[in-house]
């Protein structure tokens, strides 16, 4: 059988005729090759095929191809397409990193007749599961509660060490806000191994382990370097610097590794993915063969070109440059409101106007996002599929003290309610102050009980008695207003801004937490019908994730979108210091590219999740404050109608040199994000973009993208304040 009839063959059965570069891909089968896939080009159908051809061209045995995928969900997807496309064949073994790292640890382990037992995942003793494990690890070296949220950022940051291979001596150099993180990651590591004979284990583990295992048991090695005579990883822009290591000793005989990634779309390096190892490829394997698959099998014309733009921002990639064959259809859309509320109403409008909502996802930043659509949605009877909904929102602490604080409206004398919020009522009050009220009991309020017993000191006295005033006619305001009133008059701001301060908090996302709120308490007539909504919102979001096969609409993060398509996507709430975000922003600043980039990528990634339509979405006002639409959001516009800005810049190239003024900006380098400046003609405003040839200015009435060199070279901006 000829190399021709091979691929003739595979596209009468399955309809697909591979490209010459996915063909090249599919017969480069001796040594390295990186594999460089463009979204939407055909990488798994090309690595199917590879395997295909291995087998039935190369008479491989099927056993001999091991192929690493990213997740589970990806093992299962190929092994699926992998029989539909070669029926006939024997199955390969398509699975994880981490299983296969289990199986060494569990051989190297007991080698050295040591048992182990894993702490992640599901597991038989839950006291020692990792996440509680570290819960008292933090609460013995914090004398506090860890929150969700600092836990997660915790477990993060173990990852993060772990994976990165870093020395003990080198944990530091690692960033996380959780108080006393670097001292809870060396007594969590001392704690696994307090008894040597019964190691206790994580995922991460699990990695490092094997490593360890490859670099000392050498029979254990050579064992599984004659296991496997072709390797394949999938999703490799993902994968960490101990899982490349791994990988790195497994084919270290042959060096027949196929590494499939793309670079552009790497959003995890949060989570330890290493994408420079990619660039550096050539470094580690000098023999191999770069393939860039660039063709774009999902897209329009139009979507393809403005993401491919784009994504050339970044200065850290392969230089691809990603085109497609399939038809024009519309520009990428862009749409800016005045207030947040009005991107909710359109986007309603729009599904309201459509009856396939299988088709469309709306795709967001952060989980937050997410909870006003739902709300919206639902209103309007649209159904919705989240595949991993965050319940996160709804337990948390700040949406249970709002409910406290609710609750004692409908009873004041109740004391185990008022003891779960005393102390976010701005008063400083002591646990003591409180036992006086529970040690007399009556059917008094617990203030009136607090003001007679509680040894208050006068400001105290002066606060309790105004909080019990505002609780006497609490029922008179709406719940939005009780949640105002809570906020700013009972001093629940204040409060936890002073825990931000002390605890490390997110203060920006807390306030944030109060706002959702707020929204969701609008539509509701009092405080019992607000708790219910919030309620019923929380079992919604909970069984969305059974809608997938339904006509609902999808909604996701950004990251979560990874591997998706849809016919019609919408991006919203394109907003500066949420993509990208203020430490993006403030990385930038400090003249840091790497997050900015990922923020790139994360945007690109939404970008190509889209067939047909693809629309942004921004806003200039959120709960009454002023925003800045995403400086994304610009590029994107000025990718789409590059005309607008010429005739922008046009108009400044009519002012006279002669007005020159000596407070004037002179030098491209005093430029950056953030800067409030003052322009001669258009007054005060704040630099919000900056990229080489313009500036992008928002002014008080508008915003404006401003040739850079006119502005120097005619002295029309000056600096007003850095901040
Ligand atoms: N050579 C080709 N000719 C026509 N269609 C193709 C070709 N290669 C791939 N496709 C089609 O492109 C679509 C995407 O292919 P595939 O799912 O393999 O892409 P992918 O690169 O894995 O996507 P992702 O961006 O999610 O990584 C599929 O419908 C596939 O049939």
């Amino acid at each position: 059988m000829s190399l021709h009839t091979f691929f003739d063959r595979k596209e009468d059965e399955i309809g697909v005729k591979l490209n010459d570069v996915q063909q090249e891909a599919v017969l480069t089968t001796e040594g390295p090759l990186l594999l460089l896939a463009s979204p939407g080009s055909g990488k798994t159908t090309t690595i199917i095929m590879r395997i295909g051809y291995l087998i039935e061209k190369k008479a491989v045995e099927p056993t001999r191809i091991k192929a690493v995928t990213f997740s589970r969900a990806s093992a299962l997807d190929m092994k699926e397409r992998y029989q539909a496309f070669f029926p006939k064949l024997a199955p390969v073994d398509f699975s994880t990193i981490h299983s296969l790292a289990f199986q060494v640890v569990r051989e190297y382990l007991y080698k050295q007749g040591v048992t182990y037992e894993l702490i992640e995942g599901e597991i038989d003793r839950p006291q020692f599961h990792k996440r509680m494990v570290l819960r008292d690890l933090f609460m013995q070296l914090n004398d506090e509660h860890i929150t969700d949220d600092q836990l997660d950022e915790l477990s993060t940051y173990i990852s993060l060490v772990k994976n990165k291979l870093l020395p003990e001596e080198k944990w530091q150099t690692v960033e996380c806000d959780v108080p006393a993180a670097l001292d809870i990651l060396k007594r969590y590591e001392a704690f696994k191994q307090e008894a040597p004979a019964h190691l206790l284990v994580d995922f991460d583990d699990m990695l490092t382990t094997a490593n360890e295992a490859f670099e000392n048991d050498h029979k254990l090695l050579a064992k599984y370097q004659q296991q496997y005579d072709y390797l394949l990883t999938d999703e490799s822009q993902d994968t960490s610097m101990v899982q490349h290591a791994i990988i790195e000793k497994l084919v270290r005989q042959h060096q027949n590794l196929c590494v499939v990634a793309d670079d552009d779309q790497s959003i995890y390096t949060w989570r330890a993915a290493e994408p420079q190892y990619l660039l550096d490829f050539k470094k580690i394997y000098p023999n191999a063969t770069i393939l860039m698959m660039e063709q774009n099998y999902r897209s329009t014309k139009e979507i393809v070109q403005t993401a491919n733009q784009f994504i050339k921002q970044n200065k850290n990639r392969y230089d691809k440059h990603m085109f497609t064959e399939n038809r024009s259809h519309e520009k990428v859309q862009l749409k800016s409101f005045t207030l947040y509320d009005e991107q909710v109403e359109y986007i309603i409008k729009q599904l309201k106007s459509v009856n396939n909502h299988h088709d469309v996802a709306i795709l967001y930043r952060n989980n937050g996002s997410s909870i006003i659509l739902a709300d919206a949605l639902n209103e309007a009877g649209i159904s919705f599929y989240m595949k991993d909904q965050d319940q996160r929102f709804f337990n948390h602490w700040v949406v249970q003290d709002i409910l406290n604080f609710m609750r004692l409206a409908y009873d004041v004398s109740r004391v185990d309610v008022f003891e779960r919020v005393y102390s976010k009522f701005y008063g400083f009050l002591s646990k003591q102050q409180v036992e006086q009220v529970r040690q007399n009991p009556s059917q008094q309020s617990v203030f009136e009980r607090l003001i007679k017993y509680g040894h208050l000191k006068d400001f105290q006295v002066k606060k309790f008695k105004q909080y019990q005033l505002i609780y006497q006619n609490i029922h008179d305001y709406s719940p939005k207003e009780v949640i105002r009133q809570i906020r700013k008059d009972l001093g629940y701001e204040k409060v936890i801004k002073d825990m931000c301060k002390r605890l490390g908090f997110n203060e920006e996302g807390l306030i944030e937490t109060l706002n959702l709120l707020e929204v969701i308490a609008e539509k509701a007539e009092d405080m019992i019908a607000f708790a219910r909504r919030l309620l019923h919102l929380e079992q919604l979001m909970k069984e969305s994730k059974f809608n997938k096969h339904q006509n609902a609409v999808t909604l996701s993060t950004f990251h979560s979108a990874k591997g998706l398509e849809f016919q019609s996507v919408y991006m919203v709430d394109l907003i500066q210091g949420v993509i990208p975000s203020r430490t993006d922003l403030e990385d930038f600043k400090e003249g840091k590219v790497a997050s900015i980039e990922e923020a790139v990528r994360l945007f690109y990634v939404g970008m190509t999740r889209a067939e047909t339509k693809l629309e942004l979405l921004t806003y200039e006002r959120k709960y009454n404050a002023k925003v800045q639409p995403s400086k994304f959001y610009f590029d994107v516009a000025s990718l789409v109608n590059p005309s607008e800005n010429r005739q922008v810049k046009k108009q400044h190239v009519a002012v006279k040199k002669k007005q020159y003024n000596p407070n004037a900006i002179q030098s491209e380098d005093e430029i950056s994000v953030g800067l409030i400046v003052k322009h001669r003609v258009f007054g005060k405003g704040e630099i919000v973009d900056y990229m080489s040839g313009s500036i992008m200015i928002q002014f008080e009435s508008d915003l404006k993208e401003l040739a850079l060199s006119t502005c120097l070279d005619y002295g029309l901006i000056e600096l007003v304040k850095n901040y």
